[in-house]
């Protein structure tokens, strides 16, 4: 991985808490530098916060202590304390990818892909939907990167799963992000789709420059297409390094017990 102080999207985090109810901390202060393009992974058991660390990274979660410092737009700034205004701008630079995609069913799949611009308009040009013609262009030519083209004018209700991720990726890279944040982009889809999925965020990232950091559950992916794994226990970071560094022992502190090894 690539390592300079200013490469958009550098992320670093200090002491990250978060707690949903007081006294019980989900994430227990988490630290974390993600730099240059390479593919990040986060794996780790249900329930141990992998979500809430990235959902506090675009502020989709408000953290309880601790700083998120992203370069974004040729400046630092620090996720946690931003409100308002100074938010919603620096979310822009910040590309999400779901799940469960998050698509508008009824609308068209180059609809979609518009929506990634919305935080870049005027309130009223956003409410109108109006985009200008470089943003048409530049949504058809992801089409095309994701291999949709021939889908622009379908409705999002009428794609496979893989399909709608690879919409819900073109609307990220809409949005011309410093950095790319997927939560768990293929618990839904088959493992062929999968693997193409991971292929594609990680190819976005490599192109554009930026880091990409993808919540996973399928520990043979992530070892095979990520460039790092942040194995996660209990709202604490366990494992932070190579894949190929990944071992039985780590998985078996990651994920406790041994019996579902191979
Ligand atoms: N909005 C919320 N309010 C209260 N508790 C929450 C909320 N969101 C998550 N939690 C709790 O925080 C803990 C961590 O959840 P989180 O979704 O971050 O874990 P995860 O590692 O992503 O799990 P999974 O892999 O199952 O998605 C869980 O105990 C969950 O119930």
């Amino acid at each position: 991985m690539q390592a300079t102080a200013a490469t958009p999207g550098a992320l670093r985090i200090e002491q990250l808490v978060k707690e949903y109810r007081p006294g019980a901390p989900v994430l227990q202060g988490i630290d974390l530098t993600i730099d240059g393009t390479g593919l990040t992974g986060i794996i780790g058991p249900s329930g141990t916060g992998k979500s809430t660390l990235i959902r506090c990274i675009n502020r989709l979660v408000t953290p309880s202590a601790g700083r998120i410092l992203l370069h974004l737009a040729g400046e630092e700034v620090d996720m946690a304390q931003l409100h308002g205004r100074a938010l919603r701008r620096a979310r822009r630079h910040i590309g999400m990818v779901f799940q469960e995609y998050n698509l508008v069913e009824r609308l068209t799949v180059m609809e979609n892909v518009l929506t990634g611009r919305l935080g870049y308009l005027s309130a009223w040009r956003a409410w109108r939907r109006r985009f200008d013609a470089a943003d048409i262009e530049r949504a058809l030519a992801l089409l095309q990167t994701v291999g949709l083209a021939a889908f622009a004018g379908q409705r999002a209700d009428a794609l496979s799963g893989g399909q709608r991720q690879r919409v819900g990726i073109a609307r990220a890279l809409m949005q011309q992000p410093s950095v790319l944040l997927a939560d768990e982009p293929t618990s839904s889809l088959d493992p062929k789709t999968s693997v193409e999925i991971v292929q594609l965020l990680r190819e976005q990232g490599v192109q554009r420059g930026i880091p990409v950091i993808v919540n996973i559950h399928d520990v043979e992916l992530a070892r095979r297409y990520c460039d790092r794994i942040i194995g996660m226990t209990g709202g604490r970071v366990v494992y932070d390094g190579a894949p190929d560094g990944l071992t039985d022992g780590h998985l078996q502190t990651i994920y406790g017990g041994q019996g579902w090894l191979p």
